[in-house]
């Protein structure tokens, strides 16, 4: 779990989103995207099995454990880290491409994840993306109803800890609606955008 401190030469360009399971965050970007088309957000790699309507290459690149394990190995994860028995990882290159043509760039990724892009570029922006209450958290997980009742125990007690490193994070954004959050979050991605949006 290594970070590359030569990687990111525009950190400042680099936005960090986070937050618990089911806190909303790809409905969220699902919005962002409609409203600033030119939003780019890194496809991570993932070892866990892809859900119904889960497209391999656009929501994540679905590897076994052995080819994430061969990316590992050959540098070509920016970050990555174990979540809830699974691994998930960003891929170096295209958001070293973006970096360095001066063009901004979102990670979705989990706790871990936002800590070793903090600690190897200090100038990135993380996001915390936060539920209204608890309750509502489990309200919007259980309802999705893509994991079973131990994933969802497994992921709940996961958000406990995501939620008490609140403080870590630059900005947060709380998740009540999802028009609002997505506002909130182009807004923070380029306020030229939103000002457009808004006029
Ligand atoms: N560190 C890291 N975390 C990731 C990456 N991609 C996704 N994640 C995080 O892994 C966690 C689980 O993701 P997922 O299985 O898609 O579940 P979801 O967040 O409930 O939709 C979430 O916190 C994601 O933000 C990545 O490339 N690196
Ligand atoms: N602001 C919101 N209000 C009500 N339900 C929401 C809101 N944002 C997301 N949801 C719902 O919560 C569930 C989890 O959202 P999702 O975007 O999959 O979360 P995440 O990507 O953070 O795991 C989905 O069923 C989604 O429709």
């Amino acid at each position: 779990m290594t970070v590359d401190r030569a990687a990111a030469p525009h950190p400042a360009f680099l936005t960090v989103l986070s937050g618990p399971s089911g806190v909303g965050k790809g409905s969220v970007y699902a919005r962002v995207r409609q409203r600033y088309p030119d939003v780019w957000l890194s496809v991570s790699v993932t070892t866990r099995t892809p859900r119904p309507g889960e497209v391999d290459g656009r929501h994540y690149h679905f590897v076994d454990r052995a080819e994430f394990d061969r990316m590992v190995a050959a540098g070509q994860l920016l970050e990555w880290a174990e979540y809830a028995g699974h691994c998930y990882g960003t891929p170096r290159g295209p958001v070293e491409q973006r970096l360095a043509a001066g063009l901004p760039a979102l990670l979705e990724i989990d706790l871990q994840g936002a800590r070793q892009v903090r600690a190897a570029m200090p100038g990135a922006r993380l996001v915390f993306l936060a539920p209204p209450s608890w309750d509502e958290l489990v309200r919007r997980l259980v309802g999705r109803g893509t994991e079973d009742e131990q994933t969802i125990q497994r992921r709940l007690r996961l958000a406990r800890e995501e939620l008490a490193a609140e403080p870590e994070f630059d900005v947060t954004i709380v998740n009540h609606s999802i028009d609002q959050a997505a506002d909130e979050l182009v807004a923070l991605l380029d306020p030229a955008a939103s000002a457009t949006h808004r006029a």
